[in-house]
């Protein structure tokens, strides 16, 4: 009979070896799979299989190797698969699901020249639109004579819509409500398209887009290849796709496989009450503790106007993005700041606050769904443009911080939101304000109904973070040294009077007007009309200025960032942490102890400590 081995025996030597061949071969298998991988990323645009004109393309952009989205969708897409891909903001999505679908069209073409949009490509917004389109003019840099492309989102009439689509476009951009329009006039259309793609899948599949998905779906040849893509994608999405396209893509779901070594955005929230909102605004800016381009989200568009004039009179510059504003404008807004024209943008989130983009589950937990539906249908009014949209897809570029004034009120907006830094591999900061419970209401001149949530869409956020294997530390900042400066803005916040907003909304868009080129002609032939307009916006009621606040006197100034500035140097602002407030610490599974917003010191590679004082010119 066998004697029962103890822990302790060694194994007989056939069992031993009988053991060890299953550990063998896993090992081999893992190293199999580790060479790979190492190899895969080591693929070159070429050895995706794309025609070399493409691939002269991206080298010209200066891609020097696909990302991982890239390494992994495009070679799915032209085997002619259906892919749905799950993955980070910033991650080269674009290209991903572009590069395909202008292959298919240069392969076509070899053979049959006859004019046809064979690729349509949706997204939710009309700046998206036109990002994509200016994408795949430079994707088809090489080829342009081979594939045209047309975005049906600009501000032109019906007519001249309908030549730019009697040229038959290769591929054609718009947003669902636009396409469905043009292919219901019969000026577009679909009955030989080979791909569609949807960008922000999750968002062109959801509300307000359903009934122009179903509409273009039934116009659609049978066995179109389709691709989605977004970060935020839900099993529900998968559905819905399936039962508007009768299509069984292949998941991609990349979230998990960016390592840490990718992740290269360090994420913060603040507590604060409604009044230290402005307070901490005031001092980050005017104090350049941020430093480069940064994005400011707030929740409406009056808030936009509100922070603008607020910062107006500390000298501080910004501009606005918001619904409101033509999509022209909207467009130029952006790619000024992707020159370098401008440092800050302040943008009203209206789409995720007014509908609430998200579908997730722990929202219809909290029993909000109705309300959402609700909003879906009575939500659509005024003379906001419903296509517009800033949190999603738009690439600026090089964003050192993006800053939530007013938390969005979903998980998923949030992912978008700070999904405009840290792209492409850069480095980037999230900042967001977060209103406790015990503190909402308290300061009413400044209280906003989005905040009272705060603290239940941070626990949300956090946990959807945590999925990305990223996590929210919490941040605080030193009382008594902020306390200096609240006279001030207290100052500047009674000088931006509701009116002053209103007139500064009304100036934009009389200024707006004025430089439109559809009512330059209008104006040539009724000059009066044009000289009133210019006589409106000078009587405009402006926020009262106040020189005093334009400047911070030396006397404010912490010790330590003086020292530096009268060194000449750029110096650093020990806004220490008050060890009082410890009670926050850990909360929400952030790891480390809170941290001040000192930038002298601290772990390596925390990107606080190059948030610097300068002197204001
Ligand atoms: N292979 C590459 N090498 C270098 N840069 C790249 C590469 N692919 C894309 N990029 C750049 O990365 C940035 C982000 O790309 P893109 O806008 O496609 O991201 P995304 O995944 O669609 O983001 P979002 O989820 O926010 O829509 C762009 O500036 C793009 O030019």
């Amino acid at each position: 009979m066998k004697r029962k081995l103890n822990q302790d025996d060694e194994p007989p030597a056939a069992d031993a070896a009988a053991v060890a061949e299953p550990e063998k071969k896993k090992e081999k298998k893992e190293k199999k799979e580790k060479k790979a991988v190492e190899e895969e990323k080591e693929l070159s645009f070429a050895e995706l299989g794309l025609d070399p004109r493409l691939v002269q393309a991206v080298a010209k952009l200066g891609f020097e190797k696909p990302t991982l989205v890239q390494r992994r969708a495009i070679p799915l897409a032209l085997k002619g698969e259906d892919v749905l891909c799950k993955a980070k903001t910033g991650s080269g999505k674009t290209a991903a699901y572009v590069l395909p679908v202008l292959q298919g069209i240069l392969g076509r073409k070899k053979t049959d020249n006859t004019p046809t949009t064979a690729g349509l490509i949706l997204v939710p917004t009309r700046e998206l639109a036109d990002q994509v389109h200016k994408a795949i003019e430079e994707f088809s840099a090489f080829c342009a004579k081979d594939v045209t492309a047309a975005k049906l989102t600009e501000n032109v009439s019906d007519a001249v819509q309908r030549s730019l689509l009697a040229n038959v476009p290769d591929v054609v951009v718009s947003t669902p409500a636009r396409a469905w329009k043009s292919v219901d006039s019969g000026a577009l259309s679909v009955a030989n398209l080979k791909y569609l793609v949807l960008d922000e899948a999750d968002l062109v599949l959801s509300y307000g887009y359903d009934e122009d998905m179903e509409n273009l779906a039934r116009s659609m040849p049978k066995g179109v290849q389709t691709t989605m893509m977004s970060a935020t994608l839900l099993s529900a999405e998968l559905d819905t796709l399936k039962g508007i396209f009768c299509r069984n893509p292949t998941l991609l779901d990349l979230k998990e496989e960016f390592g840490e070594e990718d992740e290269k955005l360090t994420q913060y929230y603040v507590r604060t009450g409604e009044d230290d909102k402005w307070l901490i605004s005031y001092l980050i800016f005017k104090l350049q503790l941020i430093k480069g381009p940064c994005l400011i989200f707030v929740a409406d568009i009056d808030r936009s106007y509100r922070l603008k004039l607020f910062f107006e009179q500390f000298s501080i510059r910004s501009c606005i993005l918001n619904s409101e504003l033509p999509v022209n404008t909207r467009i130029k807004v952006i790619e000024e700041f992707n020159k370098g024209i401008y440092d800050i943008i302040i943008a009203s989130d209206e789409r995720s606050e007014v509908f609430g983009d998200e579908k997730e589950e722990e929202t219809k937990e909290e029993g909000e769904g109705e309300e959402k539906k609700g909003k879906k249908k009575g939500g659509r009014k005024g003379k906001r443009d419903e296509e517009y949209g800033v949190s999603r897809g738009i690439d600026f570029k090089n964003v050192a911080a993006v800053v939530n004034f007013d938390l969005p009120t979903s998980a998923s907006s949030y992912t978008h939101r700070i999904g405009r830094t840290a792209r492409a591999g850069r480095t980037g900061i999230a900042m967001s304000f977060v209103v406790p419970k015990e503190l909402f209401g308290k300061h009413k001149p400044t209280s906003i109904k989005s905040c009272e949530k705060d603290e239940k869409v941070l626990a949300k956020i956090v946990r959807a973070q945590g999925k990305m294997n990223r996590k929210l530390e919490p941040y605080n900042f030193s009382k008594e040294q902020m306390e200096a400066f609240r006279y001030r803005m207290n100052d500047a916040l009674r000088a931006v009077t509701k009116v002053a907003i209103r007139e500064a909304r009304t100036r934009e868009l009389r200024q707006e007007l004025l430089r439109s080129e559809t009512l330059k002609r209008y104006f040539e032939e009724n000059p009066a009309e044009l000289s009133h307009l210019r006589h409106d916006g000078e009587l405009g009621h402006k926020a009262r200025q106040q020189a005093h606040l334009k400047h911070v006197p030396d006397y404010l100034l912490p010790k330590e960032a003086k020292k530096e500035i009268t060194k000449g140097s750029v110096g650093f602002v020990p806004f220490k942490k008050v060890d009082k407030d410890k009670k926050h610490k850990g909360k929400f599974g952030a790891k480390g102890k809170g941290r001040s917003f000192k930038v002298g010191g601290g772990r390596k590679g925390d990107p606080l400590k190059t948030f610097k004082v300068r002197r204001k010119k």
